[in-house]
Parts: C-alpha cells; sequence; structure tokens
C-alpha cells in the first residue's frame, strides 16, 4: 500500500519492456516518491519483472492483473486499489502490426486499434473522474512517432497511434482545467520484444492477396532498411523508462515528448509544407531511390552522433 506523500503510479503491460523498465525505475527511486501498481494481463509472465525489480517488490512495488482489452479486468484492478486512488497512470500496453494492407484482415486490424486505442480509452476513462474530482493527476500515453508522422507499412499502427494522439489532444484541454496534465511520449524505434515479435510474425506471414511487387517492396526494401534504422537510431527501454520519468517529475509537464532528436527533422517536414507533398516524396525517395543506401546513410549517421568521430579528431589520444 502507498504511505503518506507517495504517489501512485499505475502503469499497464509491464511484463517486457518500457513498461518494465518505467516500473522498475519508479520503484527503485532514491526517495521512494512513489508507489508503482505494475500490471499485466498474464501475471505468469511476471518473473522478468519480479527479477528485475529486486527487494522493491512488496514495498514500491506492486503487482497487479489487468488486460487492457477487458473492461472487467480494468475495473476489478481499479476497484481495488485503495480509494480507487491512482495519482499517474501510464498507458503503456500495445501492440505492432506490420506489412501490406491486402495481406491484412479487418479482425486483425481491429485487435490493435482494440489495444492500442480502445486499451487506453479504457484506463482513462475509468481513472479520469477520480483525478477529476481530486482536482490533480497526470496521464501518460506512450504514443510514437508514428502518432505525428505515418511510416509506409506500418499504415494499421500509425493509424491507431493517431487516434491515440488526436483523442488526447483534445482531452488535455479540458482536463487541465481540471489540474490534470495529459503527456504524450513519441518514441522512435526502441530495442523490445515489440521488434523481436513483428519481425517473427513478418518471418511466418506469406501475404495473401498482395501482389508480388508489393511483397517484394515490403520484404527487399522496406524491411531492411527498417532494420538499419532500427540498428543505428534504436533506444533501450531504459532511455524512454528515463524520458518518463523526468516528464512525470516536471514542475510544467510537456504534452508532446519526442525521446529521440533524430526524428525531429522527420516531424518538422509535415509541418513544413502544408500540402504535405514533402513527407511523402521526401520518405519516397528515402526508401525507394535511397533504400539500398540506407545502410550506410544510418551508419554515418550513428558515427555523427556518437563521440567516437570527435574523440578522433579532438583528442590526439
Ligand atoms: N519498441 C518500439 O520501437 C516502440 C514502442 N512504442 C510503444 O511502447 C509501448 C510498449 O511497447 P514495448 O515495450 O516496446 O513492447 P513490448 O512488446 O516489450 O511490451 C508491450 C507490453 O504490452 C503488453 N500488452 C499487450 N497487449 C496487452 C493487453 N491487452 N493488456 C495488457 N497488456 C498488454 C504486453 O504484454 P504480454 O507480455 O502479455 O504480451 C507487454 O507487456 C507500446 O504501446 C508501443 O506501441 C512506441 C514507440 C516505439
Ligand atoms: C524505412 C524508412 C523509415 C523508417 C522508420 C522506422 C522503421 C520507424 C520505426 C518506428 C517505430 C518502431 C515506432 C514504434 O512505435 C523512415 C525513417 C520513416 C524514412 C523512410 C524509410
Amino acid at each position: 500500500m502507498a504511505s503518506d506523500g507517495q504517489k501512485v503510479v499505475l502503469i499497464t503491460g509491464c511484463s517486457s519492456g518500457i513498461g518494465l523498465r518505467v516500473a522498475v525505475l519508479l520503484a527503485k527511486d532514491d526517495r521512494k516518491r512513489y508507489h508503482v501498481i505494475a500490471t499485466m494481463r498474464d501475471t505468469k509472465r511476471k518473473d522478468k519483472l519480479l527479477e528485475a525489480a529486486g527487494d522493491t517488490y512488496g514495498k514500491t512495488l506492486t503487482l497487479q492483473t489487468l488486460d487492457v482489452c477487458s473492461e472487467e479486468s480494468v475495473k476489478q484492478c481499479i476497484n481495488s486499489i485503495k480509494d480507487r486512488r491512482v495519482d499517474i497512470l501510464i498507458n503503456n500496453a500495445g501492440i505492432g502490426l506490420l506489412g501490406p494492407v491486402e495481406s491484412i484482415s479487418i479482425e486483425e486490424m481491429k485487435k490493435v486499434f482494440e489495444t492500442n486505442f480502445f486499451g487506453m480509452v479504457r484506463m482513462i476513462k475509468e481513472v479520469m473522474p477520480d483525478m477529476k474530482m481530486r482536482r490533480s493527476g497526470h496521464i501518460i500515453v506512450m504514443s510514437s512517432v508514428m502518432g505525428l508522422q505515418g511510416v509506409v507499412f506500418n499504415d494499421v499502427y500509425t493509424a491507431s497511434k493517431f487516434a491515440m494522439e488526436g483523442f488526447c489532444e483534445s482531452l488535455a484541454v479540458q482536463l487541465l482545467k481540471f489540474n490534470v496534465n495529459v503527456s504524450m511520449i513519441e518514441p522512435g524505434p526502441v530495442h523490445t520484444e515489440f521488434e523481436v515479435k513483428m519481425m517473427q510474425d513478418v518471418a511466418k506471414m506469406e501475404y495473401p492477396g498482395a501482389d508480388a511487387d508489393t511483397v517484394r517492396y515490403f520484404k527487399d526494401v522496406y524491411l531492411p532498411s527498417s532494420l538499419d534504422i532500427f540498428e543505428a537510431m534504436g533506444q533501450s527501454p531504459e532511455d524512454i523508462a528515463r524520458c518518463i520519468k523526468k516528464v512525470i517529475e516536471a514542475r510544467r509537464p510537456r504534452f508532446r515528448n519526442l525521446t529521440n532528436s533524430l526524428y525531429t527533422p522527420i516531424v518538422a517536414m509535415k509541418y513544413a509544407d502544408e500540402t504535405g507533398g514533402l513527407s511523402v516524396h521526401t520518405f519516397y525517395n528515402l526508401l525507394f531511390n535511397f533504400g539500398p543506401l540506407m545502410h550506410i546513410t544510418m551508419n554515418i549517421l550513428k558515427c555523427l552522433t556518437c563521440s567516437c568521430l570527435r574523440r578522433r579528431t579532438i583528442s590526439p589520444n
């Protein structure tokens, strides 16, 4: 149970990746400012979290079952919390979906929206009235750069993240009147099971309904470029956890939080040309004309952004 002065933080999707890391980081806060309710849909998957949590488990971190796709599960979890008090909600649970739209069924698409969009809405609807009543609270939403900018062959995932952005952008204004903040976290690629699961799904898929050219562009052009981008620009889940902690602890929390400055120009293009042509044509060129060079480009970028080159040129040692 939370002790006096501790903030109750509820996080969804803590069995792996970003959810797990932010749960542990907050639970290990040296000033013990947080009581973390780490949730997952299947507590059989708790081992990794408990190992990372160490002796914070049972003290500043407790574990609860919560499936964001089930209204009953969400209600049960929130009702089990003392006074239903959640000071900070971190909507993290989410799934990806990759591939040509022709080969993805509407059912699969609905599952992505059911988890990413409606899962978030379910959580917010459950905690928001109490936050409004208390005139305090912070809702953190794990969006993505793909919530701001579409990425080829990620059509449905991108749409689900755009939906989250639109919903929260609207809600944030109303909630501010009740002293409740909303913050979107917008990472680019992060090395978690998300990446692993997507690659496993891709390996299994046969792309029924998609023509040979489309499958070729996806498998031979997009996928290798995407892997290069993951390798060069990928952040760790710990990086994202630290960003989230900063957002939570800010005196005036920002609404939008891109976690990777390498993506700033990609997002900026959208606002630099209101016709949308700049983004569409730049991505087209990057993928289809410079795609084969992506590997080299990414390595140069990696080199320019790490300190090895500077060390080599500035320091003779
Ligand atoms: N990795 C990346 O490149 C990026 C990820 N994101 C976003 O970050 C968030 C976390 O992803 P990440 O840590 O990378 O990936 P992981 O796959 O490692 O973690 C996703 C978590 O969501 C959980 N989850 C899935 N469905 C449900 C559900 N119905 N109810 C409760 N939990 C569920 C998973 O649980 P289970 O183990 O049961 O499947 C898992 O704990 C997602 O919203 C994702 O969209 C944003 C930008 C980049
Ligand atoms: C291929 C390709 C791109 C790929 C971007 C990727 C692969 C982003 C992944 C983001 C993730 C995984 C977000 C999760 O929420 C760019 C840079 C748009 C440029 C055009 C070509």
